[in-house]
């Protein structure tokens, strides 16, 4: 039968979501382009390299052939920001006229381009949108209670809301597309900082600090690229902001706390925050984005942590609004 909701990477976050709908009754496909992966989720109703111990419910088909779950109507595409282009490009064909819907976080890295952007550009004319705000995979997965921004341009769609809510899972429309979409993949970056600040033990004050300072540059870079300010209050911004600064259970926090204690961080990980702070360090106002900026300075070795830390607290003294 036709899978009414199609999920393209079976990673972390698109497990997660699939589980979600298919318990809630939706007949999804997840695709990977793993085989070997499709047949061991098949056989053993488990994703156990990217989300163990939860179950494949029975309205969650793994596939490995792309084009069977292009046959939804609506496509999650749950690949990282970094791999979202070369997904759609090679696999133009098969999408076309399906809703995308971005379920990534980041800042492409040389173009500068947000997801649904990546997507435009790729596939112009199409229906984009972004899934976004503060969430773990494995509280999606196991039903716990999340809730998420819907992005789109436009006065929002109302059945794709519909579509992808579910009773634990709601998601709230919005249409600043590039203040949500900022505001998820910015938090990394400051996630990074948040985490190094407490791994080399410059204390939750600190922290706190880099947080709201962090915030305030979001602000000024959404308002820059034409979103609004307003929009980081919000799941996606504000939500999402604090969740991944204070959790272990974060990617990007831990990143930045094997830094800041002086530990090789874990590579195999997916951790967005990297890219993007390089991504808009490339052509920032050191300035407008001091964080995001001196994050990706240390990430490249460009300047130490004690330095890093001096430089920052060198800045000359500003009014906090402005
Ligand atoms: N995990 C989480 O809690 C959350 C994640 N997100 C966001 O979701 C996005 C994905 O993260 P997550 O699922 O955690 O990452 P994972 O590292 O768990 O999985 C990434 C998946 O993408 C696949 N992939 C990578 N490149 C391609 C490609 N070119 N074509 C097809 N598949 C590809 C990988 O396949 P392979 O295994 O073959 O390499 C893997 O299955 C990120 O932007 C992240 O910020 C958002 C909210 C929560
Ligand atoms: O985006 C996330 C939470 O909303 C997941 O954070 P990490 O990618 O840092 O694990």
């Amino acid at each position: 039968m036709r899978p009414e909701i199609g999920v393209l990477g079976a990673g972390a976050f698109g497990t997660a979501l699939a589980i979600a709908l298919a318990q809630a009754g939706r007949r999804v496909a997840l695709w990977s382009r793993d085989a070997a992966q499709v047949r061991a989720m098949a056989l053993t109703r488990e994703n156990t390299a990217r989300l163990p111990g939860v179950d494949l419910p029975a309205g969650l088909t793994p596939v490995s052939d792309l084009d069977e779950a292009a046959r939804a109507p609506v496509l999650l595409l749950a690949v990282p920001a970094q791999s979202l282009r070369r997904l759609v490009e090679e696999n133009a064909h098969a999408l076309q006229g399906r809703v995308l819907v971005a379920c990534c976080k980041g800042v492409e890295l040389g173009s500068g381009l947000l997801p649904t952007q990546v997507l435009d550009d790729v596939m112009p004319g199409g229906r984009h949108a972004v899934l976004t705000g503060p969430s773990f995979a494995a509280d999606i997965a196991r039903g716990k209670p999340t809730a998420l921004t819907l992005a789109m341009a436009g006065r929002g769609d109302d059945a794709l809301q519909e579509a992808l809510s579910t009773h634990h899972l709601r998601l709230y429309l919005e249409e600043d597309v590039i203040g949500a979409q900022l505001g998820g993949a910015l938090k990394n970056v400051i996630a990074i900082a948040a985490g190094v600040v407490l791994g080399a033990g410059f204390g939750e004050s600190a922290r706190a600090a880099l947080m709201t300072r962090g915030f305030a540059e979001i602000g000024r870079l959404a308002e820059q690229r034409g979103g609004q300010a307003a929009t980081l209050f919000g799941l996606s911004g504000f939500g999402d902001l604090v969740l991944t600064c204070t959790s272990e259970k974060s990617r990007n926090f831990r990143h930045g706390q094997a830094i800041g204690r002086g530990e090789a961080p874990d590579d195999s990980q997916t951790v967005e925050g990297v890219m993007t702070a390089h991504a808009i360090a490339a052509d920032a106002d050191p300035d407008m984005l001091p964080v995001t900026c001196m994050v990706s300075a240390l990430l490249r070795g460009k300047v130490g942590l004690e330095q890093a830390k001096d430089l920052l607290l060198s800045r000359p003294l500003r009014r906090e609004r402005g």
